[in-house]
């Protein structure tokens, strides 16, 4: 049984991965390799057993590599505008919404969002905080203290009935209101949104830093693709 039986319907992944890559310093993150894999390679490959179709979001004049089973389109300004562009190209009734920069998706991760999906209509997975936490005071010096008690830091895969998030982008662009995810959209109009438990290694490789954790990483992922042992 594939992931996409849990929900009624037809289920489509769509990867925003058209953003420039700023803070990496490489050039178009989603093409930068781990191993001998892409970012994007990575991050199609763990969704596509579960999901109709696969959707990518790549910047203007830019092709999918080879070897990527996926249909593209060209993404917007920012992420918000790329994944509102995926959500117009699809019909499914229920999207995935999966960073192309989060190359290590485990396969019980992607199974338990489903079900929360299928469940509640909207959920993302997401890590409890387990650092302190602290406003920056201006001059480097500490400033207010944050309670870490409660607080989930956001991953993806994010999972919708596409009809939601539909109407929540549109308030969101009609409003002007600027987003860093989808499920915070939700949020915004009132709806409920599941939190499923993520995993350290699904970070977001944003830094320099992040990508020598990805490529010491990746030989453990490949030596048993779609999940970590413990
Ligand atoms: N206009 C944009 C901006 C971002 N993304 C995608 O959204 C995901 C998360 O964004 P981020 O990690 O911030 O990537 P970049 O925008 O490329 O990074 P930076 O902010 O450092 O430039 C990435 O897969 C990225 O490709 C996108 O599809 N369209
Ligand atoms: C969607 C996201 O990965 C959830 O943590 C995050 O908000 C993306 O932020 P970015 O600044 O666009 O990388």
């Amino acid at each position: 049984m594939t992931g996409a039986c849990l929900l009624s319907g037809t289920t489509a992944a769509l990867i925003p991965a058209a953003g420039s890559g700023t803070r990496l310093g490489l050039g178009h993150k989603a093409f930068v390799t781990v191993g001998d894999l892409s970012l994007l390679a990575r991050s199609v490959a763990a969704l596509a057993p579960y999901v109709d179709e696969v959707l990518v979001a790549l910047p203007g004049g830019m092709e999918l590599p080879p070897g990527i089973n996926a249909r593209a389109i060209v993404g917007g300004e920012t992420r918000q505008d790329s994944v509102r562009r995926l959500l117009h190209a699809t019909v499914a009734d229920t999207v995935l919404i999966h960073d192309a920069a989060r190359p290590f998706l485990p396969a019980n991760i992607t199974l338990a969002l489903l079900e929360a999906v299928a469940e509640t209509g909207a959920a993302t997975v997401a890590l409890p905080v387990a650092d302190t936490l602290v406003h920056s005071g201006g001059g480097g010096l500490w400033g207010a203290s944050v309670s870490r008690e409660g607080l989930w830091a956001v991953q993806t895969p994010q999972g919708f009935r596409r009809e939601l998030l539909l109407r929540a982008h549109a308030q969101a662009a009609a409003d002007g209101h600027a987003a860093t995810d989808d499920a915070g959209l939700i949020a915004r109009q009132g709806g409920q949104v599941q939190l499923v438990r993520g995993d350290a290694r699904l970070f977001k490789v944003t830094t320099p830093g992040d990508l020598a954790l990805a490529q010491a990483l990746a030989p453990v992922w490949d030596a048993q693709p779609g999940g970590f042992a413990g």
